[in-house]
């Protein structure tokens, strides 16, 4: 599904993605951990096309992922960067513009809403959430559209503990219909629920060079 094959990124000479190769298969959810700085949001920056890599593949299918092509869009998910908001839409109009822009129907968002535990919320503006609010309805966009991988950098951020509890569930049951999840990830509790497959973006490239 998802190979990343020698992935290497730089800032003023100082390589902080150092040829890192990973595969990621349907079914499987894999979270990238490390200290800070260790280069896990740059990996998936690079991994979803918000940041150029200086060198290696990243093949979608077998081909090169590119995150213009519509198929693409449609089929990879990647909620890294903090969202921004329009400032005269609701909490619910967000969600369904999303939805019907990848044509799924209106109930989807209702159905969002309340997994995220957000139904009470719908009327609201986005600013007026708290973080953590906030950080459910950012979640909540990977519910009303269709993916086959799902790219997040540290969910768990910000999340109560039944929200991180619920979002590891919510990953591990995405995972089982065969879909993949990525994730950088801090939160050992998450990645267990969620039965991710750690790499240590680090001694990946440790293990690389044997
Ligand atoms: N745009 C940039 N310009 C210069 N350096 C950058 C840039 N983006 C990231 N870096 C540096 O690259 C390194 C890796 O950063 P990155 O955000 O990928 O780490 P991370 O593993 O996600 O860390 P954390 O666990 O703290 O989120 C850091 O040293 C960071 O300062």
């Amino acid at each position: 599904m998802l190979e990343v094959e020698s992935l290497q990124r730089s800032f003023g000479g100082v390589r902080v993605v150092d040829d890192l190769t990973f595969t990621l298969a349907a079914g499987e959810v894999v979270a990238l951990v490390g200290a800070n700085g260790a280069g896990k949001t740059t990996t998936l920056r690079c991994i979803a096309g918000l940041d150029e890599c200086d060198g290696g593949a990243v093949l979608w299918d077998g081909s090169p992922l590119d995150e213009r092509d519509s198929t693409t869009r449609r089929e990879v998910c990647a909620l890294l960067d903090d969202t921004a908001w329009f400032p005269d839409l609701t909490v619910a109009e967000h969600l369904a513009i999303l939805a019907q822009a990848h044509g799924e129907e209106a109930r989807v968002v209702v159905d969002a809403l309340d997994a995220l535990g957000l139904a009470d919320l719908g009327d609201r503006m986005p600013a007026t959430l708290s973080s953590g609010q906030t950080q459910r309805l950012r979640l909540a966009q990977a519910l009303v559209r269709p993916w086959r991988l799902l790219a997040l950098d540290e969910p768990e951020q910000r999340l109560d503990a039944d929200g991180r509890e619920w979002l590891g569930h919510y990953l591990r049951a995405c995972a089982d219909e065969g879909r993949a999840v990525l994730m950088a990830s801090h939160d050992h509790t998450l990645c267990a629920i969620a039965g991710a497959r750690l790499l240590d973006v680090e001694r990946a490239h440790e293990r690389a060079d044997g």
